[in-house]
């Protein structure tokens, strides 16, 4: 029996943000592929469409007019997930048969007027207005919610049913579960180690830079070593920060650098509009113990292959756990390889 080797041997990984496993098979990325092929996602729309419910000026479903904007808009959803009035619940509950009503509400966040423009396309300046933008939403929803998400569904692979470059914020009066199970796991290593579970990670990242796809002066973007998506990525400040509103000007200013990059090379990687669904992570707004908790990000695109090759989460991801065919290293190899400025930048669209 030959000596174990990660590179060639299969193997499961802990993530420590959630205590479940990952399998990885490295040698199974050779397997030929006869299955679904995507329609490659390209951005070749015009910077305004007139039948866009989200563009400027335009009339939404609900008859409202959008302003004529000039960065971020931000509106409540007219097709709300949760809304603020939501009575409680008076069911008994029991062990079987367990409800609490859900309130918040949900909004969305449109990036910049371009119609064509997904967040790698856009100027540092606008950049920044997002960053800017999810602080201001947290800031305000954080006084009456428990936890505000944040996140971007990217591209029509993700579910995306509107093409105008857009996140999301929904607020709730719970704590859904992979914030929970973060929370926990953040504060069972602290309680062991005197320590921010993400900010030793996100030094020992920096310092052996194997796994490394984006480093700026405050931040790190890394292929984790334990990434179930074949080109997740998760995107963690090199300081102390549990929650947007702790970032100084400088660190919230070069978020924005980050976030260019690491989205420049995702799109660099398979030449189109590369999907995924990314969300931000960080302290809960109902405790002010937060000593265990760096905020962060997570990105979890589909792609594998190409740009029309996925992976699914399907059979043995569903029924055990993730499998992942290339190793995180060699998902970070191919990020490394590619330029950080974005292919329409570069010749110069
Ligand atoms: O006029 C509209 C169109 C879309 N929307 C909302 O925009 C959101 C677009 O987000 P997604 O593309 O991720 O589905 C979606 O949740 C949809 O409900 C409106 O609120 N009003």
């Amino acid at each position: 029996m030959s000596k174990f080797d990660p590179v060639d041997h299969s193997h499961r990984r802990r993530n420590p943000l959630t205590n479940d496993w990952v399998l990885v098979s490295p040698h199974r990325a050779k397997r030929p592929w006869q299955g679904q092929v995507e329609k490659p996602q390209q951005n070749d729309s015009a910077a305004h469409d007139p039948s866009c419910y989200l563009c400027a000026g335009n009339t939404r479903i609900n008859g409202e007019v959008n302003p004529q904007y000039q960065d971020t808009f931000v509106f409540t959803n007219d097709f709300a997930a949760l809304m603020n009035d939501t009575p409680a619940s008076e069911q008994e509950n029991d062990d079987l048969f367990t409800v609490e009503a859900a309130r918040g509400t949900s909004r969305v966040i449109c990036f910049s007027p371009a119609h064509n423009k997904s967040l790698p396309e856009l100027s540092l300046p606008a950049l920044e207005n997002v960053v800017q933008t999810w602080r201001d939403q947290v800031a305000e929803l954080s006084k009456d919610y428990a936890w505000v998400q944040v996140f971007e569904n990217k591209g029509a692979a993700m579910g995306c049913s509107n093409p105008h470059p857009h996140g999301q914020v929904w607020a709730n009066d719970f704590i859904p579960n992979e914030v929970r199970k973060a929370d926990v796991n953040q504060r069972a290593y602290f309680d062991k180690h005197g320590s921010s579970l993400l900010l030793d990670y996100a030094q020992k990242e920096a310092a052996s830079g194997e796994r490394t796809v984006v480093e700026t002066d405050h931040w790190i973007a890394v292929v984790p070593y334990w990434a179930a998506w074949p080109f997740e990525t998760l995107l963690m400040p090199k300081f102390n920060c549990a929650r947007f509103d702790e970032m100084n000007d400088a660190q919230q200013a070069d978020l924005a650098v980050a976030l260019k990059k690491l989205t420049s090379r995702y799109d660099n990687l398979f030449q189109c509009s590369f999907p995924y669904s990314m969300g931000w992570h960080g302290a809960p707004h109902n405790t002010d113990e937060t000593a265990h908790w760096q905020l962060h990000a997570h990105f979890y695109p589909p792609l594998l292959r190409s740009a029309t090759v996925r992976k699914f989460m399907v059979g043995y991801e569903m029924m055990a756990e993730p499998q992942r065919d290339l190793t995180p290293e060699q998902a970070a190899q191919k990020l490394q390889a590619l330029s950080d400025v974005h292919y329409n930048e570069s010749n110069g669209a």
